[in-house]
């Protein structure tokens, strides 16, 4: 198999966000979780993601893993590996965003890389270096309250600088709108400047179109779904992708029982609990009981285990931000995170052992946690439920065949919930 866009993914949710955008735009992807053990037969494919959940460690180890990564990418023939990252740029000042972009660059021998978190079609655009989420600015919108990376700055080239040891640039719009050749000189001034990386300026998705088709050139990008889009335009314009996309082979029914498992705190996936409570049986998970270490997680699946035969039941964790800041002030923000996803990865594992063979996870960590318990290694990727979160097959699950939905917290409609279950049989 020689690949011809590889990508490492700071998350789960993100990774498979990423291979719907690729799949949809003309290339044919797997989604494998961390690099895969050399037994693992995966499909021969123009794109291969590799979900890692680096996005909240420190940076060293993020550098590390990531490294090994583009390693095995490049041996496998990717000659250009996007960094993808989150399309609301989660990550703190100790973030690795900088320091991944910089290794993969120095591994590379690359020149300024372009980053970009923009996503049009989920209503994130970056203008003059500043990221607005749904015509917010990123400080003003939800993600301010996100409980492991609340972003305070909307201006991506003061954060990535604050994480970076060089010095970080910027591609405004006009440069972008002015095509690719504009682009490919400011990055090369850039460079001259010693500047190691640029974030770039995106509104429409003609102006990742532009960007993709330089970044093409390059050893190295970093991005969101939205810079997807642009490498596999690029790949699909230049005549290379193989034309095997196609995404039905991997919603073929698999029986089985159905849930839901919810750690993700944002607002959309707030409202999509409460609209999925009319519908179906909500457990909600008491955290202040749960970290005091009592019978909660015992309580949690038992509940689930006397409803769940008789149709999908949903379990969440997730609170309103003035919830998660009591709880993360009594244990620590990262102690508290790391105990409920502990706790939800575990109720899943409980239920795919009680017979779900459907499971829907909505967090980006949470959906790490769920995914590693279930030792899943690798997935194909099926049809779109929303934008930024396909149906998922297993690939080589020791379980047997299961679909799953990895739902990033701040993705999908009010009814999301019941729309991906009524995708998958
Ligand atoms: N009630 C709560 N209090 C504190 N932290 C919580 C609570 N519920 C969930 N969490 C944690 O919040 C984090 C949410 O992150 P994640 O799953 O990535 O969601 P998102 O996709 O919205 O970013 C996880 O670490 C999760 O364990
Ligand atoms: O780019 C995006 O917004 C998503 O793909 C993503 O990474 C979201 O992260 P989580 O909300 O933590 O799942």
């Amino acid at each position: 198999m020689t690949i011809l866009l590889g990508s490492i993914a700071d998350d789960y949710t993100g990774a498979s966000d990423l291979a719907n955008t690729l799949t949809k735009n003309g290339l044919s992807t797997v989604q494998t979780v961390g690099i895969p053990d050399p037994s693992l037969a995966l499909p021969d494919v123009d794109a291969v993601v590799v979900s890692l959940k680096i996005r909240s460690v420190e940076a060293k180890e993020a550098v590390a893993e990531a490294g090994k990564a583009e390693r095995w990418l490049r041996q496998r023939g990717a000659a250009h590996v996007l960094y993808k990252i989150c399309s609301t740029f989660d990550s703190t000042d100790q973030g690795n965003i900088g320091p991944v972009t910089e290794a993969l660059a120095e591994a590379a021998g690359a020149g300024s890389v372009l980053v970009t978190p923009a996503f049009p079609e989920t209503g994130r655009t970056v203008y003059l270096g500043h990221l607005f989420v749904n015509g917010q600015p990123l400080d003003e919108s939800p993600l301010k309250d996100h409980p492991l990376n609340p972003m305070h700055d909307a201006n991506l080239v003061r954060v990535m600088a604050r994480q970076s040891l060089g010095a970080v640039g910027l591609v405004e719009l006009a440069t972008v709108a002015a095509g690719p050749q504009a682009v490919k000189a400011r990055l090369e001034a850039l460079r001259a400047e010693g500047v190691g990386a640029a974030i770039a300026d995106a509104v429409f998705e003609r102006d990742l179109e532009t960007l993709g088709e330089v970044a093409l050139e390059t050893p190295v990008s970093t991005g969101a779904s939205g810079l997807g889009l642009g490498l596999a335009r690029a790949i699909v314009g230049s005549g290379r992708a193989s034309a095997r996309g196609g995404t039905g082979d991997a919603i073929r029914p698999v029986g089985g029982l159905a849930a839901i498992v919810a750690g993700s705190c944002s607002a959309a996936t707030l409202r999509q609990l409460e609209i999925a409570e009319r519908s179906m049986p909500v457990l909600r998970l008491d955290t202040e009981r749960l970290l005091a270490g009592s019978d909660e997680l015992a309580a949690a699946i038992a509940w689930a285990s006397e409803r769940i035969a008789s149709g999908p039941v949903a379990i969440a964790a997730s609170a309103s931000p003035d919830v998660v800041s009591r709880l993360q002030a009594r244990y620590g923000r990262e102690a508290s995170g790391h105990a409920i996803e502990t706790a939800t990865a575990t109720i899943a594992g409980e239920l795919v052992a009680r017979g779900v063979k459907r499971l829907v996870v909505a967090g980006g960590e949470t959906s790490g946690a769920t995914v590693d318990r279930l030792a899943i290694p690798a997935f194909l990727i099926g049809p779109e439920i929303a934008p930024g979160v396909p149906v998922l097959r297993t690939v080589g699950n020791a379980q047997g065949d299961m679909l799953l939905a990895l739902k990033s917290g701040n993705f999908g409609g009010e009814d999301f919930f019941n729309a991906a279950l009524a995708m998958m049989h």
